[in-house]
């Protein structure tokens, strides 16, 4: 009997410490933080055969379903994607440096002349703050946007000329080729002192169209970058890609920095004062003694950062506007209301016409609601953090969903309509699009947001403007659709898909546009 006791009583003993131990496990786990939700991931490939071409979209789904935050795994790689104002805070804001470097990847490191010789795919590190530094102070501060004004102007003036004459003669305008145009040769004047479209050569041929191949094959998951047994190999042919852009891209700007050291050469030295970037950095370089290591790698792959990330962006949301405009004739009359109100006829829209402009300025930002440029900002972290409560380990790659964000009717009526006076009542009059209000990101935000959106903002307001202005838009005559197409195009950059051809019809005297 006394030996039933025992063993009644060891089995009491034995229940209640497992009953205890099982407890403190649960509530050990909870007080652990999870991953976010998320789809079920396959062996091996984790989530990579849900990616469609156009990731933003992808994921835009994915959180309908799986909420604003989900972990997924693209083959080894962790993700986490963010898809509301509020976790875009906690990541960008809270977390600024945690998220503060970008990830590489195998067509960038080819093209950005190796590993850490870009601004924009730098790690946050000695050579990252000292180009940023510059870039606020010098290449793309108030000074030098000031200085450069008259070339933004004049190249808007030969652009509207070449539109003028094409309305005039009844011609279409192939509006994507025209605006790639503009905006690269505002660039390349501030850069290179040079004209873009007057480059002459093979070299010179193959750069104009490898901006917007860069920002495309940038965007693109590369199978061999995220599978480890796959490393090896080229399997969708993106390194052979890469490496013929990086070839054109490079011989393109041999030959320009060549020259140019040669009419320092024959000058006897560097300029008193820097006329563009280029002579800027070669004085760098030549100074010998740059805070940072500063070589000729890292003088052309800055150049490419700039041309890439500020010639297709502001082109992109040009057309974007434009081809709403042609789709909503009575927001195009609002605008064109407004400024020959403003500004009337006896002269062109200035950068300056900006703060007067309310329903100009509505039309961009709402043009960057629904068409981000770049559809989402991308980061890795450098450590482990949570947002929203769950883990996020250090090594993932966050994924801010602006494009989601804009089409969000918890922020936005009627998300879907392009609707420029929302900007304009009460509750939407505050919201701008500096990074402060993180329902509309198209700069990003925090240390590694956009530094040219001044620049960008300033051309925005002097193209659109004056396209408005000066021409009503329409598509051709013969066109089966009455409606542009606004498909997107897969890649980094969101553009339209197919390049937009139209027709303008004058509406200004030409003496006012050309001043003779
Ligand atoms: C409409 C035009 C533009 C848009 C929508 C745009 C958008 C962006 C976005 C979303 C980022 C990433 C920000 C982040 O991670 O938080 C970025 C970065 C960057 N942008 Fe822009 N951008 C535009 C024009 C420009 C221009 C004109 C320039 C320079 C000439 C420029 C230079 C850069 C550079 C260098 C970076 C990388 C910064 C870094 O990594 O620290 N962008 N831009």
């Amino acid at each position: 009997m006394d030996q039933v006791e025992i063993s009644l009583h060891g089995y009491a003993t034995l229940i209640v410490l497992s009953a205890t131990l099982l407890l403190l496990v649960i509530r050990g786990r909870r007080r652990r933080p999870s991953s976010p939700p998320g789809p079920l991931a396959l062996p091996i490939i984790g989530h990579l055969h849900l990616l469609g071409p156009r990731l933003h979209q992808t994921f835009h789904d994915l959180s309908l379903r799986h909420g604003p935050i989900l972990h997924l795994r693209l083959g080894s790689v962790p993700c986490a994607v963010v898809s509301s104002a509020d976790l875009a805070r906690e990541s960008l804001k809270t977390h600024d440096l945690v998220f503060s470097s970008r990830q590489n990847s195998t067509a960038i490191d080819i093209i950005t002349y190796g590993y850490g010789s870009s601004f924009a795919f730098s790690p946050n590190g000695p050579y990252w703050r000292y180009i940023k530094k510059l870039c606020t102070t010098e290449l793309l501060g108030p000074r030098n946007l000031r200085h450069f004004q008259l070339v933004r102007t004049s190249e808007v003036k030969n652009f509207l000329e070449i539109l003028m004459q094409k309305g005039k003669s009844g011609e279409t305008v192939n509006l994507t080729e025209e605006l790639l145009k503009l905006t690269s040769n505002v660039i390349s004047v501030m850069m290179l002192g040079i004209r873009s479209s007057e480059t002459e050569g093979e070299a010179a041929e193959g750069a104009r169209t490898v901006f917007r191949e860069v920002t495309q094959i940038f965007g693109e998951f590369n199978v061999s970058d995220i599978v480890w047994f796959c490393r090896r190999f080229d399997l969708q042919g993106i390194k052979k890609r890469a490496l013929d852009i990086h070839r054109r891209y490079d011989a393109f700007l041999e030959k320009i920095i060549s020259d140019r050291e040669e009419l320092r050469r024959s000058r006897g030295g560097g300029v008193e004062e820097a006329n563009d970037f280029l002579d800027l950095f070669l004085d760098i370089m030549e100074s010998g003694k740059p805070e940072v290591e500063f070589t000729r790698k890292h003088l052309k792959a800055l150049i490419l950062d700039f041309f890439t990330a500020g010639t297709d962006t502001t082109s992109i949301a040009t057309e974007w506007a434009i081809a709403e405009l042609i789709n909503n004739p009575r927001i195009l009359k609002k605008a064109q209301q407004e400024i020959d109100e403003v500004v009337g006829s006896d002269r062109l829209v200035e950068e300056s016409d900006a703060p007067n402009l309310p329903y100009l300025m509505a039309i961009i930002k709402e043009t960057f609601r629904l068409h981000p440029p770049i559809p989402m900002i991308t980061r890795i972290s450098s450590s482990d953090c949570t947002i929203n409560g769950y883990k996020v380990s250090a090594k993932t790659l966050l994924f801010v969903n602006n494009w989601s964000m804009g089409r969000n009717p918890e922020y936005w009526k009627t998300p879907l309509e392009f609707l420029p006076e929302r900007f304009l009542e009460e509750e939407n009059a505050s919201v701008d699009v500096k990074g402060q209000h993180f329902e509309l990101l198209p700069f990003g935000s925090g240390r590694r947001g956009c530094p040219g959106m001044m620049l960008a903002l300033q051309e925005l307001v002097l193209v659109i403007g004056t396209m408005i202005q000066c021409f009503d838009w329409k598509l051709p005559d013969g066109v089966g659709c009455r409606r542009v197409d606004m498909t997107e195009r897969p890649g980094l950059a969101a553009p339209r898909a197919n390049e937009l051809i139209c027709c303008v019809v004058p509406r200004v005297d030409p003496v006012v546009v050309f001043g003779h």
